[in-house]
């Protein structure tokens, strides 16, 4: 293919039909791949674009590509995607034979077409692959339908030495030079991607709690343009809530100084991306909806995970609770942009001790629309309210109190910013936490059979509680209610 065949053609065609035997083994057995537990019926390309033309020795292709899955019933029909089939994006390396370090990348020899003979592999594990795509990064300008941006003033050095980031996530990191990190999103979805957008809209506020984007990659000229990666300043030597607060909790100790510092840095981040983007105020029938669409969500996640079922009309009620509030005492809460998928590890430190949160992206499985609409901050602070829940209980013994002054200690630290306490708010609290553990059951359900039993528990406790305030627990609407 030449530069000019990188929208679908004949020849694009043929190469997706040389590579379709090879994909459907390969794809549902990469940890990205959300459509896992639905068998692969076909494959669509939306655009192949050559970074590197297959010459004799090495190439390098940019495939968007629709993975054709028929929906089923289980925990993938509570999270319905907004396209008719996912698209995803892929870099293939090519080359006559893999070096025996490149193994692990194997996608497969392809029989068939032009690149019949060739080795396909994941690009990712291929160094010198990966460093010719900071190259492009470096240099601002567009490939077929992939355009390279980069921020002004950035100062993005030359031949930084890359690595992939070994953590088991939702796309793929690329780490450079340990300066800066790549993240390139998989399953793709037309629009703005939050996960640009907000770092953009933060850097522009001069928020120091969030990587500022230096560099992205999109695509345009495919059907609605797309966000496919952006290149941010790697926190060097730093470690996430998750890992710090099993650790506090494995040596007995006190996590709460951390705990009230991620406090006062969701409180910062919420105060800039509300004096960047817009706000609104939530009226009667915004109340309504955002109840609503709570207890749609609770029916869907019931009718996929059975587990979650005798607990759903005890649940409903807080919901219920917050639309009464709305309703009839005309409480006006103001909603505004979140992080929307905020938990502890989603919060690096540095060595300095400063905490930066990363990941804007808001819950994968959502329809982005949903996810770029103002909110509650409450919905933030319920996601890390419900992380230390979840520390507390993957570590044995089960700790509760840890859990306990974790949680009182993050409000403290937001009310210390923000001069509002999350725990004035109950019904609104509660609402937006019942509505967390519902979603962690089903992601649990879906990726981490194992890990029910968590989002389980807060569950039953948050169903009893809705039936009537446990005992000895302060009564709800006092400061000390959160636990
Ligand atoms: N700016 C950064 N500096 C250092 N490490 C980072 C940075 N951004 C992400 N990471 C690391 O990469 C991991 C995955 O990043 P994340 O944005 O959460 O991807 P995903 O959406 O795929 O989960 C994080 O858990 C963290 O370890
Ligand atoms: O991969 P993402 O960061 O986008 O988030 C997804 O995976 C998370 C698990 O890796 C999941 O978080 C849940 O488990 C965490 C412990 O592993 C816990 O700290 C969180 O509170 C809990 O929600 C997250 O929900 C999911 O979207």
């Amino acid at each position: 293919m030449s530069e000019a065949a990188t929208r679908p053609s004949a020849d694009a065609g043929a190469l997706i039909a040389s590579l379709d035997p090879l994909l459907r083994g390969w794809l549902p057995r990469q940890r990205w791949f959300a459509g896992k537990g639905r068998p692969v019926t076909g494959f669509e390309l939306v655009a192949a674009t050559e970074l590197l033309p297959p010459g004799a020795e090495l190439g390098l292709l940019h495939l968007l590509v629709r993975v054709r899955q028929p929906l089923l019933a289980g925990p993938d029909a509570a999270a319905e995607h907004e396209l008719p089939a996912d698209c995803y994006q892929l870099l293939i390396g090519v080359r006559a034979e893999l070096p025996p370090p490149l193994a692990p990348a194997l996608i497969g020899h392809v029989t068939q077409g032009a690149l019949a003979g060739r080795t396909v592999y994941e690009a990712l594990l291929d160094p010198r692959l990966t460093g010719l795509i900071l190259e492009r990064l470096r240099m601002p300008g567009r490939l077929g339908v992939l355009r390279f941006a980069r921020a002004e003033h950035s100062d993005i050095p030359p031949a930084l030495t890359p690595r992939t980031c070994g953590v088991e996530q939702s796309n793929s990191s690329l780490v450079y030079g340990d300066a800066f990190i790549l993240k390139l999103f998989r399953r793709v979805v037309p629009g703005v991607n939050p996960d640009l957008e907000l770092p953009l809209a933060l850097a522009r506020q001069d928020c120091a709690r969030v990587p500022a984007p230096a560099a992205w990659l999109t695509a345009d000229g495919v059907d609605e343009p797309l966000v496919l990666g952006v290149l941010q300043p790697y926190v060097r030597g730093a470690c996430d809530g998750w890992e710090l607060a099993l650790q506090a909790l494995a040596k007995g100790e006190d996590f709460t100084a951390e705990a009230r510092a991620l406090g006062r840095a969701t409180a910062e981040v919420h105060a800039a991306l509300a004096a960047a983007l817009p706000t609104v105020s939530l009226g009667r029938a915004q109340v309504e909806l955002l109840a609503r669409g709570m207890t749609e969500r609770l029916e869907a996640a019931a009718r996929a995970v059975p587990a979650l079922r005798p607990y759903e009309p005890a649940l409903r009620t807080a919901y219920q609770a917050l639309a009464d509030l709305g309703t009839h005492s005309g409480t006006v809460w103001t909603a505004q942009r979140v992080h929307g998928d905020l938990h502890l590890g989603q919060c690096l430190r540095a060595p300095t001790g400063a905490w930066s949160l990363i990941d804007f992206e808001g819950e994968p499985a959502r329809p982005l629309a949903e996810r770029r609409m103002p909110q509650p901050a409450a919905r933030d602070v319920a996601g890390m309210l419900r992380s230390f829940d979840y520390a507390a209980r993957s570590y044995r013994p089960w700790s509760p109190g840890w859990a306990d002054v974790c949680r009182a200690a993050y409000c403290t630290g937001y009310t210390d910013v923000s001069g509002r306490d999350p725990r004035t708010e109950p019904v609104l609290l509660r609402a937006h936490e019942t509505d967390k553990a519902v979603y962690e059951a089903v992601y649990e359900a879906r990726h981490r059979p194992d890990w029910l039993p968590v989002p389980l528990a807060a569950l039953d406790q948050l169903a009893a509680d809705a039936a009537g305030p446990r005992r000895g627990a302060a009564t709800p609407g006092r400061p000390d209610d959160v636990r």
